[in-house]
């Protein structure tokens, strides 16, 4: 049963799959008479395909056991989707199992544990595992696309991968 290693999350770990939500090295600057600090353009919203519109909604995932095995891997072809978890506490985690846009190839899965002030924005079509909350019911602020057309590619794997 091959295992994927997990790795720790970064910008730059994670660019070929899309942009990490964090505070830490992103531009800021005081607003509102200064009694407030926007942490500006932490990710950009995609979902313009085919007159798409940006929606926010809330998932409230149960905890996944590890180690899990890969049964299914999904993509949005037309629209990026972000997951910003609704927490204050840092040591909150949670997974995700990622591998390159186009076709599919399991070889090229790469996993991540995110720590939980930390949010991530698939690009359009990155392969994406559902979803992976550890240890709690866990709520996450996700931005993604509504609009026309089909916008879930899943694809059937044999569980033989897992992860954690
Ligand atoms: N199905 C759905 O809205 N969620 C998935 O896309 C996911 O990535 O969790
Ligand atoms: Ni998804």
């Amino acid at each position: 049963m091959p295992q994927l290693p997990l790795q720790t999350l970064s910008r730059q770990a994670f660019a070929p799959f899309g942009e990490v939500i964090m505070l830490e090295g992103a531009r800021h600057y005081p607003i509102n008479q200064g009694t407030t600090e926007r942490f500006h353009a932490l990710a950009m919203a995609d979902t313009q395909t085919q007159d798409g519109k940006t929606i926010l909604s809330v998932f409230r995932a149960q905890p996944r056991a590890l180690p899990l095995a890969i049964e299914v891997m999904e993509c949005h072809p037309l629209g990026s989707q972000a997951f910003v978890p609704l927490t204050s506490d840092k040591d909150d985690e949670y997974l995700v199992v990622v591998a390159p846009p186009g076709e599919f190839a399991a070889d090229q899965m790469q996993a991540f544990i995110c720590k939980g002030l930390q949010g991530v924005n698939y690009a359009r079509g990155v392969w994406h595992h559902p979803l992976i909350a550890l240890h709690k019911q866990s709520d996450f602020i996700v931005m993604d696309r509504i609009g026309e057309g089909f916008n879930c590619d899943e694809i059937a794997l044999d569980g033989s991968w897992t992860v954690g």
